[in-house]
């Protein structure tokens, strides 16, 4: 028992009790689960799919995210390390130790395969989600002719303060969680699996997710206050998926077929002044009211905006340089965005102030056809800019899922 579940049976639901107790029978009926989430925020979600789970997933309220550098030279310690990597990921996902002896039940003399602090924790909504980043497609591993052409370098925008030590990578993982012990365990656990071949380079812990991807959620606040994620992109919304998240046949390399590209930027809030700032003002930079995130021109949180509408002076309602002007589809060719951020707060910054905001993540099918255009804008005219500023930022290519157990994260990529 203890090499199959050191976190016991409890809190597993259906799905989960069933992957422990049949093995592999259990998994091939995961595999045909078309979203991937759980029954509770307990219960496991499937790891096994067409898509990688962490995307669609309905986003659960703790992240912990990670880049890493690779410091190995071979080729093949890389394609090994996904291959353990992907193994220990569909273990933990499922509520189990990183390994087959886990925390307590291996030899005493050497150093166990899990790390042990998510003993007794149920598997909490856990997803781990893999990306690669522009930089593992340099001259190191033969990859080079391998790069998605939608993996482009972002441009700089005006305005951002970006800090190399917290950006890039040449892998990134996701993990979210209802648990954010059963995050953090799982980052920690592939660190350590990693030793010797991957580096950390920087990790972000987030709270309170700030966006909905389904339409069973509610929506969230974000630490500004506002409901954010209204108008998300959401897993019922099957045809705008189709068209806006996930990467198609001839999109680019067909390694990259079902698989989805995610920006990350750290935006720093200047909570302290924002909260000196009227109500008034801070609805009209979004373009919503606070209370119930209704548009300024409607009633309810889901009325459209109304754009043309001009209040008595004949200046429009939302405002020219409102935030959900701006990034509103209608701006950009029907642009949209699976958005996926959480809130963070790490501390202070030692002159008094919060050290604050918005790890914004979002999943898309092209960046340049619609994260670069939407921060192009928003970065140019933006009312929110006075408050904000983005610090770090990240571009991966995230595959599609692992289909079953004898398949790893990016083996498309490597074969
Ligand atoms: C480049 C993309 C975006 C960045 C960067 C961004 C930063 C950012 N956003 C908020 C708060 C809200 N954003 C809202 C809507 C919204 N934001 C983006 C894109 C970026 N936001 C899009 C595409 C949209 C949807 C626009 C629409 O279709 O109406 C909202 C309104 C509620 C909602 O629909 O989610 C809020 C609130 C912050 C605080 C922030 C940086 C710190
Ligand atoms: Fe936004």
């Amino acid at each position: 028992m203890s090499g199959l579940s050191r976190r016991g049976l409890f809190g597993l639901g259906v799905a989960g009790v069933a992957a422990v107790g049949a093995g592999a029978v259990a998994t091939r009926a995961l595999v045909d689960e078309p979203v991937a989430h759980a029954s509770s925020t307990s219960g496991p979600v499937p790891f096994y799919g067409s898509h990688q789970a962490g995307i669609t997933t309905p986003a659960q309220d703790r992240l912990h995210f990670v880049t890493f550098d690779v410091v190995t030279k071979e080729r093949a310690e890389l394609v090994g390390l996904l291959q353990d990597w992907t193994a220990a990921a569909a273990r933990m996902t499922q509520g189990k130790d990183a390994g087959t002896f886990g925390a307590v039940g291996g030899d005493p003399e050497a150093p166990p395969d899990d790390t042990g602090e998510a003993l007794g924790l149920p598997p909490s909504g856990l997803t781990l989600t893999i990306g690669f980043g522009a930089s593992l497609f340099d001259d190191r591993f033969g990859l080079a002719d391998r790069r998605p052409p939608a993996l482009a370098d972002l441009p700089a925008f005006p305005g951002e303060d970006l800090q190399k030590e917290i950006s890039g990578g040449d892998l990134c993982v996701q993990a979210c969680a209802n648990d954010p012990q059963v995050a953090v365990h799982a980052i920690r656990n592939l660190a350590r699996i990693g030793f010797g071949k991957v580096a950390v380079r920087y990790s972000q812990l987030g709270f309170g997710r700030t966006s909905s991807t389904s339409r069973a959620q509610a929506t969230p606040r974000n630490l500004m206050g506002f409901k954010d994620g209204t108008n998300n992109m959401k897993l019922e919304d099957t045809a705008m998926l189709r068209d806006y998240l996930w990467a198609a046949p001839g999109d680019g390399p067909s390694w990259m077929d079902g698989g989805s590209y995610l920006v990350t930027r750290k935006i720093r809030m200047h909570v302290e002044t924002w909260d000196r700032a009227p109500l008034a003002e801070q609805q009209a930079i979004f373009g919503r009211d606070k209370g119930k995130g209704a548009p300024l021109t409607g009633t309810n949180e889901f009325d459209a905006p109304d754009f043309a509408k001009t209040g008595p002076d004949g200046t429009p309602v939302i405002a020219a340089d409102a935030h959900v002007r701006l990034a509103h589809p209608s701006s950009h060719g029907g642009a949209r965005l699976l958005r996926r951020g959480y809130n963070f707060v790490d501390g202070s910054d030692g002159l008094g102030r919060l050290d604050a905001g918005l790890f914004f993540m979002a999943y898309q099918r092209d960046p340049r056809t619609q994260f670069v255009p939407i921060q192009k804008t928003l970065s140019a005219k933006d009312a929110l800019n006075e408050y904000i500023k983005h610090v770090s930022t990240g571009l991966f290519a995230c595959p599609p899922g692992v289909v079953d157990a004898g398949d790893y994260w990016g083996r498309a990529l490597f074969s």
